[in-house]
């Protein structure tokens, strides 16, 4: 087997927001500069306190929020040098799931898959199949016609796994795809992003502030507190190896 190449490759990328308080403007440092390295087929875990920046740092990864410097690779292409037009095509390679499943109210499961594939230039004819195979992936065929209102959570997030892999993206960007659900339902849920991960070859980063998520379904994570890369931990057979004294944290339950 070759070695497993760079599938998403970050240089020192920053984000500050500006904040107001008291009436005048402040910068509030979201994430310092970090570099990181994501393996192509690998499940990635990002870990950390609310606040630490671990939806900031996932959202720079597509360039949802624009980092104020550094780089942002992706399978070889730097996403930080494009302009809008190619950042749109390249988007295609990146799907992303959603805490709150961000799915369209008044549109049907199909419709809601099927509107993706129609953004990213899919040819009408092929839609249908295409939508049909990937409600299969997760189970949801029977679903197709139903409305979001009319699912379990569990089921509105397969619709979200559904939606975000239909155009064949190389990358899965899940932002705390599961902490709107019970236990058991995130057992199941987890099994399904394996699922894609081992079956389509996905690379997947996940949000998460539960250890439990690590263990079962990641390879490798990283934990921010406040901002800083503290540590890039080995995941093996459940257990976080942490390499430096700092990383002890992220052998505590949560
Ligand atoms: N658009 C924004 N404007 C101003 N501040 C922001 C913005 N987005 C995030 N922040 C701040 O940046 C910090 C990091 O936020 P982020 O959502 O990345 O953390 P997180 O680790 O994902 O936390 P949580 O687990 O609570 O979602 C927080 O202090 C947050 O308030």
């Amino acid at each position: 087997m070759t070695a497993m190449s760079d599938m998403i490759v970050l240089d020192q990328v920053y984000k500050k927001f500006q904040t107001q308080k008291d009436g005048k403007t402040h910068w509030f440092t979201a994430v310092e500069p970090i570099s990181l390295t994501v393996k192509q087929g690998e499940i990635f875990g990002l870990m950390g306190y609310s606040g630490a920046g671990k939806s900031t740092l996932l959202r720079l990864m597509n360039l949802l929020e624009r980092p104020d410097g550094g780089t942002v690779t992706i399978d070889g292409e730097v996403l930080t040098d494009m302009n809008p037009k190619q950042l749109r095509v390249a988007r295609h390679n990146v799907g992303m799931i959603f805490q709150q499943f961000n799915l369209m109210s008044n549109k049907t499961v199909f419709e809601n898959v099927a509107f993706n594939l129609k953004v990213a230039g899919y040819a009408k004819d092929n839609i249908y199949a295409r939508v049909m195979e990937c409600l299969e992936i997760v189970n949801l065929t029977d679903r197709a016609n139903h409305y979001p209102a009319q699912l379990s959570g569990g089921q509105k997030q397969r619709v979200g796994i559904a939606r975000a892999i239909a155009p064949n993206p190389k990358v899965l960007l899940a932002d705390e795809p599961t902490s709107a659900l019970d236990p058991s339902t995130t057992r199941a849920l987890l099994s399904t992003l394996k699922e894609v991960n081992e079956k389509l070859g996905v690379t997947i980063v996940i949000v998460t502030h539960e250890m439990s998520v690590i263990r079962r379904i990641c390879n490798r994570a990283a934990l921010l507190h406040e901002g800083h890369l503290l540590e890039v931990a080995d995941v093996v057979d459940g257990q976080i190896i942490a390499t430096t004294e700092v990383g002890r944290g992220l052998v505590q339950e949560d």
